[in-house]
């Protein structure tokens, strides 16, 4: 059955949203960081769409970025950049980094932009709630499995009590990603890439944009996304 959800968009099981992933890359031979870049653009053109820096009550509009140990954590390392471009002051809690040559470039274009990195995360809610206007989530994506390991089950425990709103890449952290997690966190924004997963359809925050305009056509019908036409050249579009 296909599933559809409220746009008639298709929600994506996890075994789908990985297929879809490999054949990206496998068959269409996409780069892995040809679609990171892709993707953690439309997430900074999200946020800058739903929180434009004249909607934080301090300037420089801060945010904090916490990068997981996989790809959606490397999202989250472009979307840092990005949003240095557009006007932000970005900061990534980065703990656990894959010895990768994508990874620690990454990570250097950032250090190079003069986007701090913390070594520490910030351990109270109330210390988060006073220097940043928003947290953006990029610690785990479609891959995620089972209980959170240490030292992400602290800090998404942390992010429970925060009360700046939370944008989160591709699936909230924490969340089974077809079932979605009650008790988790409530981010504010969700940005799906290629297509939203089944646990979207558990998402109540106010933004619910679909990024990632990189999956061709054969691709979509294969799977039978159904994905809404973006408006002209836009790389993000909003789901209602
Ligand atoms: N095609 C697309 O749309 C594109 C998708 N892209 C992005 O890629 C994302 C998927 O990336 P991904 O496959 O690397 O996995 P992701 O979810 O980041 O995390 C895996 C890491 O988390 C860890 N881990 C797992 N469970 C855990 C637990 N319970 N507690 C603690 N750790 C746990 C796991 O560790 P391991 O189990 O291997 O020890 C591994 O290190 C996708 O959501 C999207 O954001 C774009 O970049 C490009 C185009
Ligand atoms: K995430």
């Amino acid at each position: 059955m296909q599933n559809p959800g409220r746009s008639g968009v298709k929600y994506l099981s996890q075994e789908e949203a990985q297929a879809i992933d490999q054949e990206l890359f496998t068959e269409y031979k996409f780069s892995v960081d040809q679609l990171m870049e892709l993707a953690g653009l439309s997430c900074a053109t999200a946020i800058a769409k739903a929180y434009p820096p004249s909607s934080f009550t301090k300037s420089p509009p801060a945010v904090l970025i916490v990068c997981g140990p996989g790809n959606n954590g490397g999202d989250g390392l472009v979307c840092a950049r990005h949003l240095k471009m557009f006007g932000y002051e970005p900061s990534v809690h980065y703990p656990k980094r894959p010895g990768k040559a994508l990874f620690e470039g990454l990570t250097t274009q950032c250090q190079k932009m003069d986007i701090p990195f913390l070594s520490e995360f910030p351990s109270e809610a109330m210390l988060i709630d006073e220097l940043y206007g928003l947290v953006v989530d990029a610690i785990f994506g479609f891959s995620f499995k089972g209980a959170v390991r240490e030292p992400f089950s602290s800090i998404l425990g942390t992010l429970e009590q925060v009360t700046v709103p939370i944008a989160s890449i591709d699936i909230p952290s924490g969340w089974d990603v077809e079932k979605g997690s009650p008790d988790g966190i409530q981010p504010d924004m969700l940005v799906s890439l290629t297509a939203p997963k089944k646990a979207a359809q558990h998402f109540a925050g106010r933004y619910h944009f679909l990024g990632g305009r990189f999956v061709p056509m054969a691709l979509q019908q294969k799977y039978s996304l159904n994905l809404p036409p973006y408006p002209e050249t836009d790389c993000i579009l909003q789901l209602p």
